[in-house]
């Protein structure tokens, strides 16, 4: 990375890029005390390491080809997930949930009942009141796993402020936009590198987003122009950050029929997405986040 590119993250010691997740300071969660739920073995013909969890005495192994490292710069999907049906079922019952209001402490939001008139709805939750044991998979095992498989990943401090739990209809859209964080400035947004992660379920999803680049002779960040389109399937983890963490993208359109897994999403169909990400925490924005969004 060039060094007039001046990310706004801490950079982090070599030492610590072992540890699972970092929150690094403030009223975040300290999601390092999960690093004892995994168990990380070291094969030896190929230097990498293979992580396993346990969820519900059910081992969950991260294997190396459902590590998808989309960019080097940033980007990748993990598609673990996709095979553990009982974790999908959990964590969309546990969003539709806290979506209606119905989990202790969070307040819901208006809930579409009509699938032919709705869109979506989105509801923002503090990080610390995101469930933990989801917490702990998803910001920490796989961000783990995202860190050992894309380098530039290790540089920067975790930072998760926010929980965002988004359902869509098979109508849903989301339309192009970085996740910029309220209050900075336009300079302090292009150096935000903390990772986002964003977890999908339910039916497929056409995500598209435009790669950035750093000039080479000014080492500042270029938004990219082409869209590249990327079919994201219930169970799917996409942590995007470093150099790409500000990348635009968009959810095109939803895939009606592609729940294969049958999860029960309570009589509806449609698709539910987690992002965990750095942010501030504004209870005004729950049920209206896209104003904050584009
Ligand atoms: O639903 C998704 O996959 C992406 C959601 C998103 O980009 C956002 O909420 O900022
Ligand atoms: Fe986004």
């Amino acid at each position: 990375m060039s060094k007039n590119f001046n990310f706004r993250s801490e950079k982090v010691s070599s030492s610590s890029t072992a540890s699972t997740s970092g929150s690094s300071s403030g009223n975040k969660k300290d999601v390092t005390k999960t690093s004892s739920m995994f168990k990380s073995t070291k094969p030896t013909e190929n230097n990498s390491t293979t992580t396993t969890i346990t969820y519900k005495d059910m081992p969950i192994t991260f294997k190396k080809e459902d590590v998808e490292v989309i960019s080097n710069s940033g980007i990748v999907l993990i598609k673990t997930f996709r095979n553990h049906p009982n974790l999908q079922q959990d964590l969309i019952n546990y969003c539709l949930s806290a979506l209606r209001g119905n989990e202790e402490g969070i307040t819901g939001t208006e809930f579409p009942t009509d699938e032919t008139t709705f869109q979506k709805c989105f509801l923002d939750i503090p990080f610390e009141q995101f469930n933990s044991k989801f917490a702990d998979i998803i910001c920490g095992a796989a961000m783990k796993v995202a860190k050992e498989h894309c380098k530039i990943l290790q540089d920067y401090q975790d930072d998760f402020r926010i929980a965002q739990l988004c359902y869509y209809t098979n109508k849903g859209k989301l339309g192009w936009h970085r996740d910029r964080i309220s209050g900075l400035t336009p300079e302090e947004q292009h150096l935000i590198v903390s990772p986002v992660v964003s977890m999908s379920l339910g039916n497929d999803s056409i995500f598209s987003y435009k790669l950035n680049t750093i000039n080479e002779t000014t080492g500042k960040l270029e938004y990219g122009t082409e869209a590249i389109d990327l079919q994201l399937k219930s169970g799917d983890i996409l942590i995007f950050g470093a150099t790409q963490r500000m990348f635009y993208h968009c959810v095109k359109r939803i895939i009606p029929s592609t729940n294969h897994h049958k999860l029960d999403m309570d009589g509806l169909s449609g698709r539910i997405n987690i992002t965990l990400r750095e942010g501030t925490y504004y209870p005004e924005n729950i049920g209206a986040p896209t104003a904050n969004l584009f």
